[in-house]
Parts: structure tokens; sequence; C-alpha cells
């Protein structure tokens, strides 16, 4: 069996090295801010300001000046505002965010203003775009269901780090076609040598867990704009998010057991909150799925809209959230999370650690098997 599954060879470490700033990075940074020809603004530079602080000091630990100190206010309520965001993080945050500013700047994740449709260069599976306040995140593989290759993973977890700092109040997740994700690309797992299947299992054990940190630590809003079915993945990630619309031809299928695999996301933890327990158990285990209004009953699902009015709805209603005071946002954000993060982070290591197991599985390597060789559809 083993020698019929051929993992992909990937560079899981490599990338995550590649998303670490180093010490030298942040002061190369810091150089190349000295050399900016162009003020980037007050906003910019309360954000830089607040990452600084929080990259080098940690979270913001001194007495909130008074309500007429209007400047350091302003500096102390950014910095306030990052919450507990790692040193590491703020340190990465700020470099993407100098290196945004730079007008020679070739990073593939970089988020620019830009026509609603416009691509980014070298990334055509993920389009970000950021327009009106709001910054899109869009699945663009339409032919393959919008399912998520090792790629898109680390150009998801890219594009939240930059839209984290990028001067939009909130974050869009959004599919291109029928559907909004078919999950996790089960080819991903089904072309690597046999002799690196532990290694390959354990790197993707490890984008796992930055990928889904990446959204536990989102500074912003984060909203679900489900345009069709969502499988896997995509699905557990939603308790982490802040608000979910859905399509009513929309559904919701975490077929983890069928997959011999196990939740991830951290709906381990969110999905009996959200739902109690023996509806999440519904879903998680046994696999159930859920249309949109089934959906939105149990919690999961903000509002279902018409098909026919959804994107109209959804776009005019999120351009007018995205109007509101973009601090205020944030700070109602982090009050209401920030509470559960050390547990989220704690939860989301575990899943990815049973997965790591699952995957060496046969129960995994079956319908791997079956997937590949067309014999199951869910
Ligand atoms: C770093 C690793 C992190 C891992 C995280 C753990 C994540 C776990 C999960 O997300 S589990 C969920 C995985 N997803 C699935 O099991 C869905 C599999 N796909 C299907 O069941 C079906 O394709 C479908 C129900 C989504 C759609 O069925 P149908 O309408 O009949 O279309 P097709 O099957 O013909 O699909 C069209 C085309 O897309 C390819 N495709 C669809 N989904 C996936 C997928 N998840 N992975 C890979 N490829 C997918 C499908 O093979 C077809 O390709 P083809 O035209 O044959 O080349």
């Amino acid at each position: 069996l083993l020698q019929v599954l051929r993992f992909p060879v990937v560079q899981l470490h490599m990338s995550r090295t590649a998303m670490r700033a180093s010490e030298k990075d942040f002061e190369n940074a810091r150089n190349q801010l000295k050399l900016l020809m162009k003020d980037p603004g007050n906003e910019v530079k309360l954000k830089l300001y607040a990452l600084y602080k929080q990259a080098t000091e940690g979270p913001c630990n001194t007495p909130k000046p008074s309500m007429l100190d209007f400047i350091n206010k302003a500096k102390w309520d950014a910095w306030n505002a990052l919450g507990s965001l790692p040193k590491e993080t703020a340190r990465q945050n700020y470099v993407d965010l100098v290196s945004s500013l730079s007008p020679s700047s070739e990073s593939s994740s970089q988020v620019k203003p830009a026509a609603a449709n416009e691509k980014q260069p070298g990334s055509e599976n993920i389009i970000v775009t950021s327009q009106d306040g709001i910054t899109k995140i869009m699945f663009n593989r339409p032919t393959k269901k919008n399912a998520i290759t090792t790629s898109m993973y680390k150009e998801i977890i890219h594009a939240l780090k930059a839209a984290s700092t990028d001067n939009s109040a909130i974050t869009v997740f959004t599919g291109n076609g029928d559907y909004y994700s078919s999950g996790n690309d089960l080819t991903n797992f089904t072309d690597v040598p046999p002799n690196s299947i532990e290694e390959t299992a354990k790197n993707a054990s490890i984008l796992l867990r930055e990928f889904v940190d990446a959204f536990i630590d989102f500074p912003k809003p984060l909203v679900a704009v489900i345009n069709g079915p969502a499988v896997g993945i995509v699905v557990t990630l939603l308790g982490l998010f802040d608000v979910v619309y859905a399509s009513d031809k929309a559904t919701f299928h975490t077929p983890f057991s069928e997959l011999g695999q196990s939740p991830e996301g951290c709906a381990s933890y969110t999905f009996p909150k959200i739902m109690g327990p023996a509806k999440a158990a519904e879903m998680l285990i046994l696999g159930k799925k859920l249309t949109a209004g089934e959906a939105c009953a149990r919690g999961l699902v903000t509002e279902v809209f018409p098909e026919s009015t959804f994107q109209k709805e959804v776009w005019t209603r999120l351009k007018a959230y995205a109007k509101l005071p973009t601090n205020s946002l944030r700070i109602s954000k982090e009050l209401i999370r920030s509470n559960e993060k050390e547990k989220l982070h704690a939860v989301n290591a575990e899943e990815c650690t049973v997965l790591q197991g699952r995957w060496l599985s046969e129960e995994c390597m079956n319908a791997l098997m079956n997937f590949v060789s067309r014999k199951s559809k869910l």
C-alpha cells in the first residue's frame, strides 16, 4: 500500500523558516524604513509603531495616556490593540508592512489596493484584493472545486499576515465558481516516495498548525462568504471566523471518519461550544452534511441569503461595515476572542499531532486510494 501512495516532495521546513522574520530581517526593515521617500501617512506610522513595540517589548504594559494627550493616546491605542500577538508574529508583520511600503518590493503576498478582480502575480489559485476597506481572499481553483493545495496553504498564511496590518477594516474569505471549497486537496497526500511518508506527514502537520494559528491570531473581523458547498478544513475553520454569511445553495460537510482522519481547525473545541456536543458529534464524528439553513440553526452560520440576491446583499452590507472605525472593530474582536486564544493554540497543537498519526494510518491511506481511483465520491 505504501508503494502505491507516493506523497509529494514538499519543502515545508524551508517555507516555515521563510515565514519567520529573523532579528536581521527586522533590523533591515528598520533601516529600510529610514530610506522611504514618501511619508506613509499617520495610520501606517501608528501600525509600525505598534508592531515595533509589540515585537520588542511584547504586549502593551504602560498606563493609558489621558484622553487629551492625543498623540500618545493614539500610539497607546494602536499598541494595545495588538493584544497578546506573539513577539515573533509582530516582528514578521512589521517586516511585511515595511516591505509593502518599499517601491522595490516584489513580495508575492503583498496586499495592495486593486480592482476587484485583479490577480496577484504568481498566485493564481488564491486571489487577494483590497478595496472599500475590505481585503478579500478568494479560493480560485474552480475546476478542482477550490481544493486547497500545499502552496495555497502557504499563500493564505502570507495573505493573512499581510491583511492583519494593511489598511482594510475587515477580511473576507470566499470562493470562485460553484464551490466555496472542497477542503484539503487530497492529492497533497498521494504522490510521495514511500521512504518520505513519515517526514511528509510531519511537515504537513507543521504547516497545518501554522495555517490554523494564523486564523487564531488574526486581529481583524474575519468574515466568510460561503458561495457554495464547503468541505473539510474550510468548514472546521468557521469556528474561528467572526461572521459567516451563506448562500442557500451552500452545504457544510466534514467527512473525517470516512477519510480515516480527525477534526482540525480547532473544531473539536469550537463546534461543541457553538452547537453543543451532540450536534457537533453528528458533524465531526458521523460526517452529517448540513444545509445552510441547518448550519444557521446550529449557530455555525450567521445568516442565510437566497442565492439570487446573495452576492449583492452580502457585499453591500460588508462595505457598510467596513466603514466602521477600524480600531474599535479590532478592540471588540480582541475582547471577544482573547480569553480563548491560549486554549485554541493548545487545541490546534493537539489536533495536528493526532492528524499526523491519522495520515499514516491504513484507514486514511485506503480512503485516499479510493479517492484517487475514483471509487469513492462523497
Ligand atoms: C497541509 C495539509 C493540511 C490538511 C488539513 C486537513 C484537511 C482535511 C480536509 O479538508 S478533509 C476534506 C477533503 N475533501 C474531500 O474529501 C472532498 C473530495 N472531493 C469530493 O468528494 C468531490 O470532488 C466533491 C463532492 C467535492 C465534488 O464532486 P463532483 O461535483 O462530482 O465533482 P468532481 O468530483 O468531478 O470534482 C471536480 C474536479 O475537482 C477535483 N477535486 C474536487 N475536490 C477535490 C479535493 N478535495 N482534492 C483533490 N481534488 C479534488 C476532482 O478530483 C475533479 O478533478 P478531475 O476533473 O477529475 O481532474
